[in-house]
């Protein structure tokens, strides 16, 4: 910690503090504030003046090392959700999948940090890095860099990337799994995804397709196909823009009342205020991706009141 602040804590609007166990750099700058833990890279709080926080974080998530923060936006990677439910060539990147966690393994690791910078009072950059070498993770044998920069401003900005360091094409699914705060989960519309298919992973993986927009009045989670454009999440108070980059999926999840109650660091109630779009890489939209080449995952969101 002591380090962190000496080489980032004198900027101006910046913050290394420590929630329990977990280290975590807090912007304030004239656009937003921002909170992001080192662990996962997870962003836990964005918000600008005026406004309630666009992100929902949970007031009962317990900062320990090891466990991923319930909210923000946790990145999954190299695989999506459960590993069996990958794509054959994504499961095969992976050597050993017995009691393998959700989402893979890199939202619990300890990131780097490489630099912050505020080239302008409303704009604050924080460069995040976890460097994978061949054949010292046991999840991921290949030598990879993973890179998260995100840009805190007017609007939200995340690039996720992976660069191929090994000599072999390599196969991952990834998700920015975003946890969007709302007034009222029975008030909410999210738009963007009239005419699109989805697997209907509480329907025995049926693939279905939305017409029109889609409210949310039960427990919902599909991923849907073929989201290469914005996606808007409209409350009562205002309407969120979801942008992605080098994304063709997105997940839509709600838990509502009965899974609730089942997850961890998660009121009962709590389904009431968040709603999850998650910018990702998932089912047949995994990437393929060679020798040195790299994948930007990217993501901007930003909000109106009209
Ligand atoms: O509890 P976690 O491992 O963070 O997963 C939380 C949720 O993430 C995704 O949205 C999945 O589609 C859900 O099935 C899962 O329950």
């Amino acid at each position: 910690m002591q380090q962190l602040y000496s080489q980032f804590g004198q900027l101006e609007g910046v913050v290394i503090e420590l929630h329990k166990e977990l280290l975590a750099v807090r912007i304030t700058n004239k656009a937003a504030t921002a909170t992001v833990f080192l662990q996962g890279a997870q962003l836990s709080h964005y918000q600008t003046p005026g406004q309630p926080a666009l992100i929902w974080c949970s007031d009962e998530s317990d900062y320990r090392e090891g466990t991923p923060l319930r909210g923000g936006i946790p990145v999954c990677w190299p695989w999506f959700g459960d590993i069996a439910r990958n794509p054959e060539a994504v499961q095969q990147q992976i050597p050993d999948h017995e009691g393998v966690s959700a989402h893979g393994f890199v939202r619990s690791r300890l990131w780097d940090v490489v630099s912050v910078a505020t080239p302008d009072p409303h704009t604050t950059r924080l460069h995040l890095q976890l460097q994978l070498a061949a054949d010292q993770e046991p999840l991921w044998p290949s030598a990879c860099e993973l890179n998260m920069v995100i840009s805190v401003g007017e609007t939200l900005s995340l690039d996720f990337s992976v660069t191929n360091l090994s000599d072999k094409t390599v196969h991952f699914a990834s998700a920015l799994h975003s946890y969007f705060g709302v007034n009222a989960i029975d008030d909410t519309i999210v738009g963007g995804l009239d005419e699109h298919s989805y697997i209907d992973s509480l329907d025995d993986w049926q693939e279905k397709q939305q017409h029109g927009s889609l409210v949310i009045d039960q427990e919902v989670d599909r991923i849907y196909r073929g989201t290469n454009h914005a996606i808007t999440i409209k409350d009562a108070q205002r309407r969120m823009t979801i942008n992605s980059e080098g994304s063709h999926s997105c997940i839509v999840w709600n838990p509502w009342i009965e899974k609730s109650k089942r997850l961890s660091n998660f009121a009962d109630d709590d389904y009431l205020r968040m709603l999850c779009i998650e910018t990702a890489n998932a089912e047949q939209d995994y990437i393929q991706l060679a020798a040195n080449d790299s994948h930007h995952l990217k993501l901007t969101i930003s909000s109106s009141t009209e």
